[in-house]
């Protein structure tokens, strides 16, 4: 199968890598400079340090040829945008110009300004008649890029793209579950993040292993909450985007999310975190977004609040713990 990945970040050159063994792949990236690094060291060293691109994989700054790639054999193909949400929708219309057959994405998050999810961003500037779904699930780049098991979830309401994204990447370590619960699966996949947050930061203030699992308990409240008031499934946020994903990252110290958790712990500044990753943290840039979601439909979201409220208010971490502890005590499934 020829796939086209758009994105030359850690998870789009991680899935470039792992593909590459099994098909014609080409991963483009929109730096010219460090596309023809990659090409010629056979090393991302900006998003994915350490990790060879194998010789079969090519790789391009030309959008053009890129999706030319897929264009050519619609019934062969699949193109994957692997860049952040904020990158969707400048793509989306960029790719509006050609005859795409199918398309998947791989971020996780809601765009900022609008609140919309990512199927939302495309279905805008797209239509509704593309095929298309997103990736999604527990899945650190640095694990697939070094072939460890991983199961991800298509979710799509076109059977058909299912079926070609299960024919392109299940095989090998990686296992593909499917769903037709796309509001589910992408308001798991962004709202873990921002609980990640929230689990960095207890962890890095030593609330132990007690509070970790608390939060998590409550973050998947939340996330369910969320998504069944949006339209998702109860049953999705059980699965790999729900629980899933959200224990990866709450746990995992390779999450960029967690990561920022850790940091506002040690009194460092967002700004200084942020630029001290290197790369996206959906968590940061939607946790404005999906408070004011819930506000809007009137849906509980106190762990989220608390980190909006440490990242943007002013607040610090001591306070989101002290907030959340000084909550009325309440019944648990309600
Ligand atoms: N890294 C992971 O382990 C992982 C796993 C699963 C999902 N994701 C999700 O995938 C998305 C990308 O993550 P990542 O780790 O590759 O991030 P990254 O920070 O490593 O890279 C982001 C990529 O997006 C590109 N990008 C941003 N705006 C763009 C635009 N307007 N046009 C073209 N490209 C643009 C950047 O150039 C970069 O290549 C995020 O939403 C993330 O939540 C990441
Ligand atoms: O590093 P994070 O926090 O962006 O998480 C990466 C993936 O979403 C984990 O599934």
């Amino acid at each position: 199968m020829k796939i086209t990945i758009l994105g030359a970040g850690a998870w789009g050159t991680a899935l470039a890598i792992t593909l590459a063994k099994r098909h014609e792949v080409l991963l483009w990236g929109r730096n010219a400079e460090a596309m023809q690094a990659a090409a010629t060291t056979r090393e991302n060293t900006a998003y994915l340090r350490g990790f060879a691109l194998p010789p079969t994989l090519q790789v391009s700054a030309d959008f053009d040829a890129a999706v030319g790639h897929v264009c050519a054999e619609p019934e062969a193909s699949l193109l994957i945008v692997a860049s952040s949400v904020a990158g969707l929708r400048a793509l989306s219309e960029q790719l509006s110009a050609y005859p795409i057959p199918n398309l998947v994405w791989l971020c996780k998050g809601l765009e900022e300004q609008t609140r919309l999810l990512p199927h939302q961003i495309v279905r805008e500037v797209m239509g509704n008649n593309l095929a298309a779904g997103a990736l999604s699930g527990p899945s650190f780049a640095q694990e697939v890029a070094q072939g460890l098991p991983c199961a991800l979830t298509i979710a799509s309401t076109d059977d058909a793209l299912c079926e070609r994204v299960v024919e392109a990447v299940h095989g090998g370590n990686i296992r593909i579950y499917s769903s037709d619960d796309l509001i589910g699966v992408e308001i798991g996949g962004a709202v873990k993040n921002i609980l990640a947050i929230a689990t960095g930061a207890a962890d890095g203030l030593k609330l132990g292993l007690n509070a970790r699992a608390a939060l998590i308990t409550r973050g998947l409240a939340e996330i369910s909450r969320l998504g069944v008031a949006l339209g998702g499934r109860a049953e999705t946020f059980m699965g790999l985007s729900g629980v899933g994903d959200l224990i990866l990252t709450c746990t995992g110290d390779l999450s960029r999310n967690r990561r920022v958790g850790l940091g506002l712990a040690q009194n460092k500044k967002l700004d200084t975190i942020v630029a001290e990753l290197g790369h996206v943290a959906e968590g940061v840039r939607c946790a404005q977004a999906v408070r004011a979601l819930a506000q809007e439909l009137k849906v509980d979201m106190p762990i989220t609040n608390a980190v909006a409220a440490a990242l943007f208010d002013g607040g610090s971490v001591q306070e989101m713990v002290a907030q959340l502890l000084s909550r009325e005590a309440r019944e648990e499934n309600r």
